[in-house]
């Protein structure tokens, strides 16, 4: 029985459609190093834009069905590998940090709905899946990240910049490791501005696919400063279900959208209580209140994530709930919401660079 050809492989990939680019893999050109054996094995690799991909195991299957299904397949090897593109950097704005390809901000309108709780989690989701991840805590007023990745440690230079603090795979930095535990933050908005800068400029951040940074809660100055120092992709907004958090969510998303950040969606944090012994859900708050103001202003909507006590119990002794329970509910809704922020942030990558034709 005859081969197909190289050609041929590529037109039967061409069904294979990226459900949040809307292209198939091929005209995205991530089909790579297709190799054709004597004995009918074909061989290639899917590239995708992040290792974090949603729909991973989905095109991996649809690949293989469409190659096993020409003439002369005996057998369909794929290796499923992942190169995270940078969509900071757009011609004509602000340059993104050196070797950092994406600076995700993490609000929310309100302090205490679970903002630092989130990006920890989705830092550490997103390097459990493969990514280089940073994590920047620019909550200087209340800098919380310390003691929920469990590190207290004074920062150290390498003779001219900050050397960020290494834990569970994340590299940091936090106001938390200047100051003590329990001292106030007392500055001024220029202060903060210069803090950030620094955090920003004269750290050495090492080669990173996402960069989180954890705001303080509300609109205002470190999201200017942040807009005024770089290139930020997109900014992801937490918020709990009830009016009175949404209403400064809702403020929230339209400050980043004034301060030209896009806006990558809404997690809604404390979405319902689930009880672990009988399985019940319980609406505390009123579910659905992000998911709704996100239709309201036309953003994704990233997911839901319930209260649980471990994720509280998780963040005071610095193992956070990917960490200690990742087969935990809550544990995989942040999994799932860090695949959407990481499909959102490809999405913007795409926008932003132009496809390389394919033969
Ligand atoms: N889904 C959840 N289930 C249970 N507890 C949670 C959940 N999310 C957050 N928490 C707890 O709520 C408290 C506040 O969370 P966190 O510090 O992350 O909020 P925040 O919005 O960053 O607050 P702020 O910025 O005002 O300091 C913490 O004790 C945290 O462990």
């Amino acid at each position: 029985m005859s081969l197909p050809s190289v050609a041929q492989v590529l037109d039967a990939l061409r069904v294979v459609q990226d459900p949040d680019l809307r292209r198939d893999i091929v005209s995205l050109d991530f089909v790579k190093h297709v190799v054709i054996g004597d004995d009918g094995r074909v061989a290639f690799a899917i590239e995708l834009t992040t290792p974090a991909c949603p729909v991973k195991d989905l095109l991996k299957e649809q690949a293989h069905q469409a190659v096993a299904a020409l003439d002369g397949v005996t057998a369909v090897d794929i290796e499923m590998t992942s190169s995270v593109r940078s969509s900071g950097a757009v011609p004509g704005q602000r340059q993104a940090l050196p070797g950092v390809k994406n600076i995700i901000a993490v609000g929310a309108g309100k302090g205490g709905v679970g903002k630092t709780t989130m990006a920890v989690n989705l830092a550490l989701a997103l390097s459990l899946r493969g990514s280089r991840v940073g994590l920047l805590d620019a909550d200087i007023y209340g800098p919380n990240v310390p003691i929920m990745l469990g590190v207290q440690a004074p920062l150290e230079t390498d003779g001219q910049k900050i050397v960020p603090i290494e834990k569970h795979g994340l590299w940091t930095v936090s106001m938390g490791f200047m100051a003590g535990d329990s001292d106030p933050v007392i500055w001024r908005g220029p202060m903060l501005h210069g803090v950030l800068r620094q955090f920003l400029q004269e750290v050495a951040w090492p080669a990173l696919d996402y960069l989180i940074v954890d705001m303080p809660p509300g609109t205002g100055d470190v999201a200017l400063s942040l807009s005024q120092h770089t290139a930020v992709t997109g900014a992801v907004v937490v918020t709990t279900p009830q009016t009175v958090s949404v209403a400064d969510s809702r403020r929230a998303i339209n400050m980043y959208r004034k301060l030209n950040i896009p806006v990558l969606g809404v997690i809604e944090n404390m979405s319902y209580f689930a009880c672990p012994s009988c399985r019940h859900e319980t609406d505390l708050f009123g579910r659905g209140g992000g998911r709704r103001l996100a239709e309201e202003l036309n953003v994704p909507f990233l997911g839901a994530v319930p209260v649980a006590e471990p994720v509280r119990s998780g963040g005071d002794i610095g193992m956070p709930i990917v960490l200690s329970a990742p087969d935990h509910v809550v544990a995989q809704a942040i999994n799932s919401a860090a695949e959407q922020v990481a499909a959102q942030v490809s999405i913007r990558a795409f926008r932003t660079i132009p496809l390389t034709p394919v033969s």
